[in-house]
């Protein structure tokens, strides 16, 4: 049976480019998911093998990167006009460029000095929690006369796009990773909190108010704390919560560590201070563990953090 060639394109897809703009020490966000698609030309590479007129998808990811350094990114708008239109006006070629964008909302983080308009904030002005509601968590547990209330949240997205460091650390014959001491920091934050309210008897937490302001004091201690490790930045959120909220008693993190690399951008001829990230989903690294109040037996299940 005789067939032929229908619709067809190609490209990159899922380009996740984050840009950072620093304005001295105050940062902008741009996290872009950029998908190029391309048609034209293309009946030879289908029915021959012939590559002669395709530009690599590869390339077409590397020029995403390129023009987030190049041309910045002022809107998912913008930046996806200025990509199709080079496409389809530098490649003879290609005749139909269809560029895809999810853009990601971050917002700053509000500092615990209560100024929530954060101007003179040092803190916050590199510290970001993305757009969009977290889910929170809750479990009850009765058995008659005591109750263990365990609650939490997850999907809490953070950044720190500086105060981020990464070195010291052991090196053996398969170490490749290059000691950091400016890296993005970025996590989903996985947390479930114990109450020590266990019976009746006792005046009851109020649990709109504790979810908050357990909330409020992970963020400000995520945005406050200046970061060695992901390790040290997970101890800090948990005991800036433990000390300020005497209704828990423990809580435990399931933090991955969301790696932002720099991207070369020395073969393009462009210097990259900083600014573009490629922001890989996986592998991830996953930093665990519980913070305790002095003295009280922990509780929280392990394997319950992610759940
Ligand atoms: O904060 C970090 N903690 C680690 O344990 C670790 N390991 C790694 O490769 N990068 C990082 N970052």
């Amino acid at each position: 049976m005789p067939t032929i060639l229908g619709q067809n394109q190609y490209g990159k897809a899922e380009n996740r480019v984050v840009r950072i703009t620093r304005d001295g020490d105050t940062h902008h966000i741009k996290d872009l998911n950029v998908s190029v698609a391309l048609s034209g030309d293309m009946d030879d590479v289908h029915y021959s093998g012939s590559n002669a007129n395709v530009l690599p998808t590869d390339t077409t990811k590397n020029t995403v990167f390129a023009f987030a350094k190049e041309h910045g990114i002022e809107s998912a708008e913008q930046f996806g006009i200025h990509l199709a239109r080079h496409f389809v006006t530098s490649q003879e070629p290609i005749k139909v460029a269809r560029i895809r964008i999810e853009e990601y909302g971050w917002e700053r983080i509000a500092t615990s000095d209560g100024n929530s308009k954060f101007i003179g904030a040092d803190e916050v002005k590199h510290s970001f929690v993305r757009k969009g509601q977290e889910t929170r968590t809750t479990q009850i547990t009765f058995d008659g006369e005591r109750w263990e209330i365990i609650s939490g949240l997850k999907d809490l997205t953070v950044m720190n796009s500086t105060n981020s460091e990464f070195w010291g650390y052991v090196k053996d014959k398969y170490t490749t990773l290059k000691e950091a001491y400016d890296r993005i920091l970025a996590t989903d934050v996985s947390a479930r909190w114990r109450y020590n309210w266990t019976s009746d008897d006792e005046r009851m937490p109020n649990w709109e108010k504790s979810y908050e302001q357990a909330r409020k004091h992970m963020l400000q201690a995520f945005a406050e704390t200046y970061s060695l490790s992901l390790q040290q930045t997970l101890y800090q959120m948990g005991s800036r919560i433990i000390n300020n909220r005497s209704e828990i008693d423990e809580i435990r993190f399931s933090l991955p560590n969301n790696h932002h690399f720099l991207v070369d951008l020395e073969p393009f001829g462009l210097k990259n201070d900083n600014e573009v990230y490629f922001a890989a989903d996986r592998p991830y690294g996953l930093i665990e563990a519980t913070v305790l109040r002095d003295g009280v037996e922990p509780k929280i299940p392990v394997d319950m953090t992610n759940l």
